[in-house]
């Protein structure tokens, strides 16, 4: 704890987070996160919707996002920028998690949130993908190539292994980069990336529609991350409305999801009634839809049993390295 060792709380960065975690884990967190929510007071998760204050000057956002968790006692929040017109080299989302005692209100820990975020929407994600998926998928698309991209590739590949993974972005030379990186292949015309994809995952700061229901395969798991305003969509009206959405938080979707919001399409479920069998997928023959899709607007509980888990795996470390 050498550089903490004057404060009262510590802090861990994002290297560090990366060091103690694994996607594999924050997966089954996440799981049981979504669950919860969806318990609603069963769960025990207090989480209000995330507030946003719009810095209209800069076309920023600063998203306030907290939460307690009685089950896994995890109290916190996260403080998170999201700039969609970010100058070169600094990253379009920038966030804070702090780690509160929920017995004394006692700050514990300040966590980079970047790596959090990263991982933890991406871990999420998967869990959605998981639930949602009728059969062994083939062919991920990933739409976007910015550090969400990334971050699903690897999520995305732990409970299944795809024989095709591309990867679409507006700038050929940082889709290149991103495919290099996570073993992907470019695509260089978004239908192109799209045809007979098993799984499609919107990972862009789009504001208008992107992804046509026309270019999706039937059956195809749609996971949408970006469009988080009401005035904001990532999908067209056709996909919208010709799915099965489930979305993280229904009370979320609601106030925050263009595509939800402008489409008028109906919400099936919250994903974690999903994952806990609340509420079982019909066909997507007997439902008359044609795709399944997650909206994932992001949800502080998220981030708070990550921060959690991170704080209590550095305390552990911090004190097996103790002399005695
Ligand atoms: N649901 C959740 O929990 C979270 C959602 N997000 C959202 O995920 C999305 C991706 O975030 P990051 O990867 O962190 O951002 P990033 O800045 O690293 O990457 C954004 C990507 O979107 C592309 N893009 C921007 N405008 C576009 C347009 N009009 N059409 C097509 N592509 C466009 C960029 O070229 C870049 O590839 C954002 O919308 C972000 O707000 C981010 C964090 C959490
Ligand atoms: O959950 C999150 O951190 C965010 N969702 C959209 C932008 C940032």
């Amino acid at each position: 704890m050498a550089s903490n060792c004057s404060l009262p709380f510590v802090y861990i960065s994002g290297e560090e987070v990366r060091r103690l975690v694994g996607m594999a884990e924050l997966i089954e967190e996440m799981a049981r996160g979504l669950r919860w929510v969806s318990e609603r007071d069963e769960g025990g998760v207090v989480q209000p919707v995330r507030t946003v204050v719009r810095v209209d000057k800069y076309c920023g956002n600063l998203g306030l996002m907290p939460a307690y968790s009685s089950k896994s006692d995890s109290l916190g929040a996260k403080l998170v920028t999201f700039y969609p017109h970010q100058i070169e080299g600094v990253p379009s989302h920038q966030a804070i998690v702090i780690v509160l005692d929920p017995r004394t209100g006692t700050l514990q820990a300040i966590v980079d949130g970047v790596e959090i975020t990263n991982m933890r929407t991406a871990a999420a994600s998967a869990c959605a993908a998981r639930a949602l998926l009728q059969q062994a998928p083939r062919v991920l698309c990933i739409v976007g190539s910015g550090v969400q991209a990334r971050s699903h590739a690897e999520a995305l590949r732990i409970h299944h292994s795809f024989s095709e993974v591309r990867i679409w972005g507006r700038s050929a030379a940082s889709a290149q980069r991103c495919a290099d990186e996570v073993r992907a292949k470019v695509s260089l015309s978004l239908p192109d990336a799209l045809r007979d994809a098993d799984v499609v995952v919107a990972v862009t700061l789009a504001t208008e529609p992107l992804i046509r229901g026309e270019w999706l395969k039937t059956g195809a798991v749609v996971i949408s991350v970006g469009a988080c305003h009401s005035d904001w969509r990532e999908l067209d009206d056709d996909v919208m409305l010709n799915s099965l959405v489930t979305v993280d938080s229904c009370d979320a979707a609601m106030k925050e999801s263009g595509d939800i919001i402008q489409s008028g399409a109906e919400i099936f479920a919250e994903i974690g009634e999903v994952i806990s069998g609340a509420k079982p997928l019909p066909s997507l023959s007997d439902c008359g839809k044609k795709f399944l899709m997650f909206k994932s607007l992001g949800m502080a509980i998220e981030d708070v049993l990550s921060g959690t888990l991170i704080y209590h795996r550095f305390m552990e470390r911090q004190t097996s390295r103790q002399p005695t």
